[in-house]
């Protein structure tokens, strides 16, 4: 049997690998016997009253800078979760340790690196022991979180033998979003970078739409509305220069309607809804032909080509239970025509379910953004945003259902496999009345707004 190495050399090794904690005292001293202790003592408290103006004079620059650096180290060093005892009875509970083959000595994963990004979500990067994976890892977050007493833990590859530890301690999200003003010139609306909210690490959630099609999942009340109307206020200014054309499919009659002044289409009802999707295909079919003459693939973004964004508010009314059994599947197939062929046609779709439901989840993977705000069901979690999704820290189950949640849930970061907590920003009526100013004029000088419209059936 080998020996484990002496604890002299381990130290050395320990010291080598965190050279800051040998340097600064170390730096500190030499300025201490080379400049005398008042020098050295003046440039400490001018550097301490630097901090402290730079804390008061300028929080935001200093929450974002230093505040997580500062609560980085903490968490390393000062708390005793991530490291020595307390660490390593964690990893043996959860059976995460090892045997050296050679010297019997118990090897533990070692904490390479703590980045905290708010007071409520840091990562951990944490070195695997040879012969574990990152399935490992994903199989025992669910009690790493119990034994971390924390919300959350995901866990997400990085690099070889690394993976990183999302954990959620508290809800990061306390607070409504605000989103910003509704612009007013197209030349500031990049439809390729849309705001929605913001995410768990405190940064902005952004997305495409332009090449793109949406999908939103959440149980009723939710907030399903507050992502289908953060893009589309954004495309005011486009819509009043005729840029972007809204498609609007709006089976309850409602929950749209405040946008149908200034829609190119709008559906009300089953049926109407139901036409409104086969007259949008028709439109990318032309389109598409117009620009095959012209030798082209794929569609600038024009007056002659405008962004037209079909928006359908249930889709499950259209696809499942809104109509004759032949209509729904003639609305299936052209619904998985127009997600499979709109894309390079300046044509995007945003859909929206309150259940992922057998109909709909065929077409799931021909949305290439998908969100599921609060859902009913664990099971949900996979149907929406993929294979082992919820194993991955995608709990869109676990969020209360409590008025102050809507507008939180997950989405899938596209270089990542693991599940982002995000909120979407709030818009309120009053920003609705605002777009609708905004992209309404000089609108109907363009001719363009037609409204399709019936009797609402009461039991939609
Ligand atoms: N992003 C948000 N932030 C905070 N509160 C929100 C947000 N989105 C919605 N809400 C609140 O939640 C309520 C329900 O939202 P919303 O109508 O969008 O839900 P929904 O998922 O569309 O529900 P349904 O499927 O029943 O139409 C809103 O009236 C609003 O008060």
């Amino acid at each position: 049997m080998g020996r484990a190495q002496g604890k002299e050399f381990k130290a050395m090794k320990w010291v080598g690998r965190h050279p800051g904690f040998a340097l600064v005292p170390g730096a500190a001293l030499a300025g201490v016997i080379a400049a005398g202790p008042v020098t050295a003592g003046s440039v400490a408290a001018g550097i301490a009253a630097g901090a402290v103006t730079w804390y008061r004079g300028h929080p935001r620059s200093w929450d974002s800078v230093v505040a997580p650096r500062m609560r980085s180290a903490h968490r390393r060093w000062l708390t005793k979760t991530y490291r020595g005892k307390h660490w390593a009875k964690i990893m043996t509970m959860l059976d995460l340790t090892k045997l050296d083959p050679d010297t019997k000595e118990k090897l533990v994963p070692r904490v390479r690196r703590i980045v905290s990004h708010s007071p409520s979500t840091e990562t951990i990067y944490v070195d695997m022991l040879m012969g574990q994976t990152p399935g490992t890892w994903t199989d025992a977050a669910e009690a790493l979180g119990h034994a971390l007493r924390v919300q959350r833990v995901a866990v997400e590859e990085t690099e070889p033998l690394r993976v990183a530890l999302r954990v959620q301690r508290t809800e990061p999200f306390q607070q409504m979003i605000i989103p910003p003003e509704v612009p007013t010139s197209s030349d500031v609306v990049d439809v390729s970078d849309l705001y929605l909210g913001e995410t768990e690490y405190g940064t902005e959630w952004r997305a495409p739409l332009r090449g793109q099609h949406w999908f939103i999942s959440g149980a009723t009340g939710s907030g399903k509305g507050s992502i289908v109307w953060g893009p589309i206020t954004q495309l005011a200014p486009l819509i009043r220069d005729g840029l972007a054309r809204l498609w609007l499919v709006d089976p309850k009659g409602t929950e749209l309607k405040a946008a149908a002044p200034v829609a190119y289409r709008y559906a009300a009802g089953d049926e109407q809804s139901r036409l409104l999707i086969a007259e949008f295909w028709d439109a990318i079919e032309k389109r598409k032909s117009i620009l095959a003459d012209q030798g082209l693939r794929t569609a600038t973004l024009s007056r002659e080509t405008p962004l037209d964004v079909l928006v359908i508010d249930e889709m499950a009314a259209v696809l499942a239970y809104g109509g004759e059994p032949r209509e729904l599947r003639a609305t299936q197939r052209i619904l998985g025509l127009i997600l499979t062929q709109a894309r390079a046609l300046n044509g995007s779709v945003i859909g929206a379910v309150q259940e992922p439901t057998k109909e709909v989840v065929p077409l799931r993977d021909l949305f290439t953004q998908r969100v599921i705000l609060r859902t009913t069901s664990s099971a949900h979690v996979d149907m929406v945003l993929g294979e082992d999704m919820r194993l991955r820290g995608g709990l869109a189950d676990q969020i209360p259902n409590l008025p102050d949640t809507a507008g939180i849930g997950f989405v899938v970061r596209e270089r990542s496999r693991t599940p982002l907590r995000v909120r979407a920003a709030y818009t309120s009526d009053g920003d609705i009345a605002e777009f609708v100013k905004v992209a309404g004029w000089p609108h109907t000088e363009l001719g363009a707004t037609t409204t399709i419209t019936e009797e609402v059936s009461e039991d939609v």
